[in-house]
């Protein structure tokens, strides 16, 4: 109950009874009120003695309070009038029977009719004032309806005036519905015959839309409708793109059969992504929100109950870590106490990590295709069912594409690995998501990609550098970079919805931190058939000496600048022989992690880290075993170069990428190496942190 009804029954209960004149009774139980009410005033009246006006006097006023009641609830004057008289016959029984004595037959009889006719007034009106309801209620939906309907009268005329005047078409319109988003309205035509078609319409886009005078952003987008013969014009007004929307707080569960949510179209409805059978190719220049686009794409795969998500980030594994590291330092909490799982089953940021990685896909998709002839011949079918007792394994590649065209020796090895996944793994439920800088020929070129992967995504933010829109969505027209100038819109097409706008939402750390507690116990775990071809690459992927990058990654954020991703974070350098707090931490959550989800790890294979081996950064791996290669003599060379005030990994990292292509994480491992032989000296804390050639390097 609430503090205000509350305290209104106290104060009823204090103040003794409180006459509620607007109080309901149904007919009977108004009439045995009335009734019964008469005759005890009478009796007890007659036994005391009462003056009889007194009853009469009761009767006028509770005519009064009743009719004053109705009136504020707006009851008919019928209404009024019935009840009123039903209080002044009642009070006026009772006068009578005061005078004449109330026990006697007369009494008696001339009170049950009066009672018999009260409650069938009370009924009467009752019916009367629900009629009198619903009218006013179809009164009111036939005024919004006709209201409506003018409007949509309007709308199909004036849309008909105008393809005739743009198009040289005159349609016939068939229906106008206007959406509940409010963002705009479909008209739904028939083509005259003759033999035009749709396209003739949706080529005439821009023109219509500059008719309609719409806002920037807005567009009059024309689709195939329901035959040959009719057309769908969608129409916005309102330029939702424009406005920034977080990513839905509702977390609850998808299914990569109910497809997963990606963004919405300008009509402000989300638009969803089949990959059941699909492979994804995103691409976005530096800038369009790819980043925050592939946080999309992670939250919804991590809300789904059948879908496992692996990813490869060769960049220090900036699209993954937001949804690792938060749960691997214990930093989230579950109601129930367990452990968070991670938001992603696993997390490449280098290229060895990502060969495991992919060589595991591989073996996964062989191997179910022999471990479940039996469940496919039984359910007749070629598609892998998946569920959550076998899970659909997403492989989401930030800047695949870039991957899969280049020419580097080493980096073609990943590029053949994740085509060979792309071109075996349809049936057996492993897909891929992969992301681009720009939509260059060499990835669209590919057929394997333009076959495979037709969910579509471009961001542009404006960008129209390397943008060829026609290239990305084949037999599109009318699409034009400026209809998308914000970050984190561009256009997307599935199989099911054409290429059109789209915008994702933004999403920022502490909501996939939200999103990665909230779905913890969400994920399914990898059935014992892949996870036996997986083996102890998949099993022991949180081990310490495999994740030591991420931790790397951090300590080179805390150098350099403070990472927005994760806050607070101060994990130590992992070369100590001795169990770090940190370390203790990891080791405990792998603990729990195995022992509650299964994945406990294989009999170890290799000794274990003596401490000296570096983080296989990307280029690190190329580079090893070459001392003071061009690249590491280009870095001591940035160091001099920067003297006292000394510079940071990301600066030098800059410096070298165009020429050596290297990353930050692999600076990251040289001035580490550099610190300890004193070749640079590490100055300052926090953000701080600088490194100094040890020609500058202050005195002591
Ligand atoms: N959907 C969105 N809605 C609103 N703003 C967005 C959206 N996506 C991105 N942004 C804005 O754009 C900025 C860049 O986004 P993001 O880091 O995802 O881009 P990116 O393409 O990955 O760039 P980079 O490669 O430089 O990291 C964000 O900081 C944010 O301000």
């Amino acid at each position: 109950m609430s503090s205000t009804a509350t305290a209104k029954k106290k104060q009823e209960q204090g103040s003794g009874p409180v006459l509620d004149w607007s109080a309901g009774h149904g007919p009977v139980t108004g009439a045995l009120s009335a009734t019964t009410g008469a005759f005890a005033v009478a009796t007890t009246g007659a036994a005391t003695a009462m003056p009889p006006g007194w009853a009469l006097a009761v009767g006028a006023a509770g005519a009064l309070g009743h009719t004053v009641a109705g009136i504020r609830v707006r009851n008919a004057g019928r209404t009024l009038a019935t009840k009123a008289a039903s209080w002044l016959v009642g009070a006026g029984w009772t006068t009578w029977a005061m005078t004449n004595g109330p026990l006697t037959w007369a009494a008696l009889g001339s009170l049950a009719t009066i009672g018999v006719g009260i409650g069938a007034a009370a009924r009467s009106a009752t019916l009367y004032e629900e009629a009198r309801e619903d009218e006013a209620n179809a009164t009111e939906q036939r005024l919004i309806a006709a209201e409506l309907s003018a409007e949509r009268r309007a709308i199909a005329a004036e849309w008909v005036d105008r393809i005739q005047r743009v198009c040289s078409i005159t349609v016939r319109v068939v229906g106008v519905e206007m959406w509940e988003t409010g963002a705009g309205f479909s008209i739904d035509a028939e083509l005259p015959p003759g033999g035009a078609t749709w396209n003739k319409i949706a080529g005439e886009s821009p023109r219509l839309s500059a008719d309609a005078r719409l806002p920037h952003g807005c567009t009059a987008t024309a689709s195939p409708g329901i035959h040959q013969g009719r057309v769908i014009i969608d129409v916005t007004t309102v330029n939702v793109l424009e406005e920034v929307r977080n990513y839905p707080a509702d977390y609850g569960p998808l299914s990569v059969h109910t497809g997963i949510p990606w963004g919405y179209r300008t009509n402000a409805e989300q638009i969803r992504a089949y990959l059941r059978e699909q492979c994804a190719l995103i691409v976005g220049p530096t800038g369009s929100g790819k980043t925050n686009m592939v946080h999309n794409i992670l939250a919804g795969f991590s809300r789904a109950e059948d879908m496992l998500t692996w990813v490869i980030d060769l960049n220090a594994g900036s699209a993954g870590l937001p949804w690792v590291l938060p749960a691997l330092n214990g930093e989230l909490t579950r109601e129930d106490g367990k452990p968070v799982r991670p938001g992603v089953d696993w997390l490449a940021g280098t290229y060895d990590e990502a060969l495991l990685m992919l060589d595991a896909a591989v073996r996964v998709a062989k191997q179910r295709k022999m471990g479940y002839q039996d469940l496919l011949s039984r359910a007749n079918t070629d598609l892998l069912p998946v569920s959550a007792k076998i899970p659909q394994i997403m492989l989401v590649i930030d800047e695949g594409a870039e991957i899969l065209a280049s020419t580097d020796r080493q980096i073609r090895k990943l590029a053949e690995k994740i085509l060979e996944v792309i071109r075996i793994a349809r049936a057996m439920g492993v897909r891929t998501v992969i992301t681009a800088l720009g939509a260059t020929g060499s990835v669209l070129n590919n057929l394997m990609i333009r076959r495979e992967a037709k969910v579509r995504v471009a961001l542009t933010g404006g960008e129209t550098e390397g943008m060829d829109l026609s290239k990305m969505f084949p037999g599109s027209r009318g699409l034009r970079v400026d209809q998308a100038p914000h970050k984190g819109a561009g256009f997307m097409s599935t199989p099911e919805s054409p290429a059109a706008l789209f915008k994702a939402w933004r999403i920022l750390p502490n909501q996939i931190r939200e999103i990665t507690a909230a779905t913890s116990d969400r994920h399914p775990t990898l059935d014992d058939v892949s996870a036996k071809a997986a083996g102890p690459a998949y099993a022991r992927r949180w081990d310490a000496e495999r994740t030591v990058w991420m931790r790397e990654q951090v300590v080179a954020d805390d150098a350099e600048e403070a990472s927005p991703l994760t806050p607070g974070l101060r994990l130590s350098a992992l070369s100590d022989r001795q169990e770090s707090p940190e370390d203790a931490l990891a080791r405990r959550f792998r603990e729990e992690i195995d022992a509650q989800f299964g994945t406990a790890p294989e009999p170890r294979t290799t000794e274990p880290d003596d401490g000296a081996q570096q983080p296989a950064g990307l280029n690190l791996s190329a580079l090893r075993g070459e001392e003071d290669s061009p690249a590491q003599q280009a870095a001591l060379a940035a160091l001099i170069a920067a003297g006292p005030a000394g510079t940071g990994a990301s600066a030098i990292a800059r410096a070298l990428e165009e020429a050596f292509g290297t990353t930050r994480q692999t600076v990251v491992g040289w001035l580490k190496t550099w610190a300890k032989d004193g070749t640079v000296v590490r100055v300052g804390e926090g953000t701080k942190a600088r490194y100094v050639h040890r020609s500058h390097a202050p005195e002591g």
